[in-house]
């Protein structure tokens, strides 16, 4: 894709989850610094909430009153007796993103897209699958490539620990390995993917320590449970004015140079493809400062 078609750069630094039948966590976001919102209606609702939380989502999408944060309508997985439902209303309020559970394979992504465009969801309305189940993690990188309607991978790391029989532990050592392979099926595809939630909301080391392990790994962003969670996720998934800084020497190096392929900067060699991550870095800085501007 050209850079002239390219689609403007939309941070998902912090993607708050919230139960959509919560009415006083609906009309908090509206005043968090949130890149995205993710109106629950899967496990954070109990099931005869259910119908209620899914008129409510759909109002808050359709309301207007979010500004330029990205939202999105978690709907019940495949299978459930929630999920036909669901994806009906989402697809007709048309938010960015239908976040979907438990999506395990490229076949499941096809029958996604389809009910979702049967239902009539604008263009702009995009699958966001949840990588959460064993099966996700050995299929991912068809899963990620299986539709362009599908933008976002988003980690589960709750359910692949229950599915796992692992542990919640610092570091993740169990989770490495699903991790690692779903960050590269992003990549190989071209769609965003953000990391798990951090449980602890009361942990804000801990919580801090795993949201720098998720931006050093390639993640595009963090999931959060609670407001406390979104200035540190905001600060750690963009560059730090010291990377900003860097990546303006490194153009400005280029540039200066003699077009022969290799210049130095401050002793270290710099080729095409540095000059490339430091206009992502800057593209990145340029999108968040004009969204944190628009935001006040
Ligand atoms: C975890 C919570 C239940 C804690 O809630 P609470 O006890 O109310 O917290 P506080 O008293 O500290 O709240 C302070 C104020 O902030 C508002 N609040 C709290 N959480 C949210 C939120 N998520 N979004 C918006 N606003 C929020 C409170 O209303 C207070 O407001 P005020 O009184 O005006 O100051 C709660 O945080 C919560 O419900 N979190 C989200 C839970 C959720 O959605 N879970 C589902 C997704 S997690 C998951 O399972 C991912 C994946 O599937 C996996 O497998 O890993
Ligand atoms: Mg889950």
């Amino acid at each position: 894709m050209s850079d002239a078609t390219a689609p403007a750069f939309t941070p998902l630094r912090s993607v708050l989850y919230m139960p959509a039948s919560n009415a006083k966590a609906v009309e908090k976001a509206k005043t968090l610094p949130v890149d995205g919102v993710i109106f629950d209606l899967e496990d954070a609702v109990a099931p005869d909430a259910k119908p209620a939380a899914r008129e409510a989502a759909a109002a808050a999408v359709a309301s207007g009153a979010y500004g330029r944060r990205t939202l999105t309508i978690r709907v019940n997985g495949l299978g459930t007796a929630w999920h036909d439902d669901d994806v009906v209303a989402a697809a007709q309020a048309g938010p960015a993103g239908i976040v979907v559970p438990k999506v395990n394979n490229a076949g499941e992504v096809r029958r996604l897209v389809a009910a979702i465009e049967k239902a009539g969801a604008p263009d702009h309305t995009r699958l966001w699958a949840m990588v959460e189940t064993p099966e996700a993690i050995f299929e991912v990188r068809d899963l990620a490539a299986a539709d362009e309607r599908l933008a976002v991978l988003v980690m589960g790391t709750n359910d692949l620990v229950k599915e796992l029989y692992a542990t919640h532990v610092p570091g993740r050592a169990p989770l490495q390995t699903a991790l690692s392979l779903s960050v590269l099926a992003a990549r190989a595809a071209g769609v965003a993917i953000l990391d798990g939630v951090y449980n602890d909301v009361k942990d804000v080391d801990g919580f801090l320590a795993e949201a720098v392990q998720g931006a050093e790994m390639g993640f595009d962003g963090k999931t959060l449970v609670h407001p406390g969670q979104v200035a540190g996720a905001n600060e750690t998934f963009a560059p730090s004015a010291q990377a900003v800084e860097d990546a303006r020497a490194v153009q400005a190096a280029w540039e200066a140079g003699d077009g022969s392929g290799v210049v130095t900067l401050n002793g270290k060699m710099i080729e095409a493809l540095h000059v490339e991550s430091a206009r992502r870095t800057l593209s990145i800085h340029e999108a968040i400062t004009a969204l944190e501007a628009e935001r006040g």
